[in-house]
């Protein structure tokens, strides 16, 4: 029996309810936020993306692979650009950073924030300019912040007083003046997963506003005179939809921007709120455009500001999902499809939690539809799962698929271009798949499928 067949199976989704119950026409629908803009399903009943199909672009790089909408990503840039024009945009280059994208971004006008070595030195790599850049981390070494300094990156946000103290050192020894933020912690409780919620007051990163350490940090840097501290940053969580959460960090940001002024008479000329604006995943998700987001985070900080007296800063963000995220689905070609009776159909396909660790990690929930035809079968309740030795590799935990997927089709998962690629491992020596950027019906591969030549000669033994 098919598990399409299975009534039992409909309460598994549990209050998701009826809505998700979908018919073959909705099945073969590209729903719109989840999509990257190019993408469509051409008369023939196939994906194709900036102009490409999906079967040419398999043929010529193979699956899994992340395809990369070039037009989509650039489109992204320039409306969080155009929202916040009076504000710096820096990309968050931890949701996928290769020379590629460094070079868009810089096209197209943004910052760029890094946050390792390694980040850092794809961006120098790509000739993004230092100064353009922002370094975060709650552990920077020695090594990192004097490669930092001697690139003459435009602010390192500061994370702990050990680091106020290398940083200090190195300055003192270069003759450097660094630009720095101070990374607050607001005491929110962002709502997003609690892996990826980060100004609750129990958490590795920033200095604490409650217990004081904030504005130790600050004013310590103002004393001892040596960094140039420019201003305070907090980023509250990832994949957030409700703007409440930066309202909050503004208000207890700027209230401490006020203490900072009333206690050592300085007025810092900037402030970052960080990024972690959500996106859609799955219809169920409803993010908000740029300017929509700009219009609410400017009228924070103003009224904010008006409150506590205080001029308004230079506002910073930085946006890493909602730039790349949409801009990419993975391809992926299925091997196998299980009915395991009454429960559900397993559709295996040729990659997994290597390329796409967010299922397992996070509980994050994905769509996926059939990429190479049109399929009038009936809506089948598919789990998309992995190739890899581990039962929780799971790609998509629900989807309706068509009935009559079988081997040799074509998924595709969108939402991909964030946290994939730049989380994805070996596991299984599973080597990772490329990066292929689709633009004017041209494709061209911007990062290169890893092989198995590439995982042996790590293999020194
Ligand atoms: C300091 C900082 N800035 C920006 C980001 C980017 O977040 P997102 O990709 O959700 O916009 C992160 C990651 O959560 C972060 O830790
Ligand atoms: N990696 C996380 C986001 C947090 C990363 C940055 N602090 C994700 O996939 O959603």
């Amino acid at each position: 029996m098919r598990a399409h067949e299975a009534g039992a199976l409909h309460g598994d989704l549990g209050s998701r309810g009826p809505a998700w119950l979908r018919t073959p026409e909705d099945v073969n629908a590209l729903v719109s936020p989840l999509w990257p803009r190019t993408v469509r399903r051409t008369e023939a009943g196939s994906l194709e993306i900036g102009g490409v199909s999906v079967a040419d672009l398999a043929a010529d790089y193979g699956t899994p692979a992340y395809l990369l909408d070039e037009e989509d990503l650039r489109g992204r840039c320039r409306d969080f650009a155009a929202a916040f024009a009076d504000a710096d945009v820096y990309y968050a280059g931890k949701s996928f950073l290769c020379k590629a994208v460094v070079r868009v971004v810089e096209e197209e006008g943004l910052f760029l924030d890094v946050c390792s070595g390694g980040e850092l030195a794809v961006a120098l790599a790509a000739g993004f300019p230092p100064e353009r850049m922002g370094f975060h981390g709650n552990n920077k070494s020695v090594s990192e912040l004097s490669r930092a300094l001697e690139a003459g990156v435009g602010r390192i946000i500061v994370d702990s007083f050990q680091e106020i103290a290398r940083l200090t050192e190195l300055a003192r020894r270069t003759g450097k003046r660094p630009g720095v933020l101070v990374r607050v912690t607001v005491g929110v409780e962002a709502h997003t997963h609690e892996f990826i919620a980060t100004a609750h007051e129990d958490q590795k990163f920033g200095f604490s506003l409650a217990g004081g350490a904030a504005f130790a940090a600050a004013a310590q840097i103002i004393d001892e005179g040596v960094l140039d501290l420019r201003g305070l940053h907090s980023h509250i969580g990832s994949q957030i939809f409700d703007t409440s959460g930066f309202e909050v960090a503004a208000r207890r940001i700027l209230e401490l921007q006020a203490q900072i002024r009333d206690a050592r008479g300085v007025e810092l000329p900037e402030l970052d709120l960080g990024g972690g604006f959500g996106i859609a995943y799955t219809t169920q998700d409803d993010p908000s455009a740029p300017g929509d987001l700009a219009k609410r985070i400017n009228k924070i900080v103003e009224s904010e500001c008006e409150l506590a007296s205080l001029r308004v800063p230079k506002l910073s963000i930085e946006p890493g999902r909602a730039i790349v995220g949409p801009s990419v689905f993975t391809l992926y070609e299925v091997g196998t499809v299980k009915d395991v009776d009454g429960i559900r159909t397993y559709v295996s396909v040729d990659g997994g939690m290597s390329d796409n660790i967010r299922t397992a990690l996070y509980d994050a929930s994905y769509s996926a539809t059939l990429a190479n035809r049109r399929s009038e079968a009936e809506p089948m309740l598919a789990r998309v799962v992995g190739k890899h030795c581990e039962a929780g590799d799971i790609v998509v935990k629900d989807e309706f698929l068509p009935a009559d997927v079988q081997p040799g089709d074509f998924i595709a998962v969108p939402g991909t271009g964030a946290y994939c690629r730049s989380m994805a491992s070996n596991y299984n020596h599973v080597p990772r798949p490329p990066v292929v950027a689709v633009r004017d019906g041209a494709a061209r591969v911007i990062v290169r499928r890893e092989t198995e030549d590439d995982l042996l000669a790590l293999d020194v033994g």
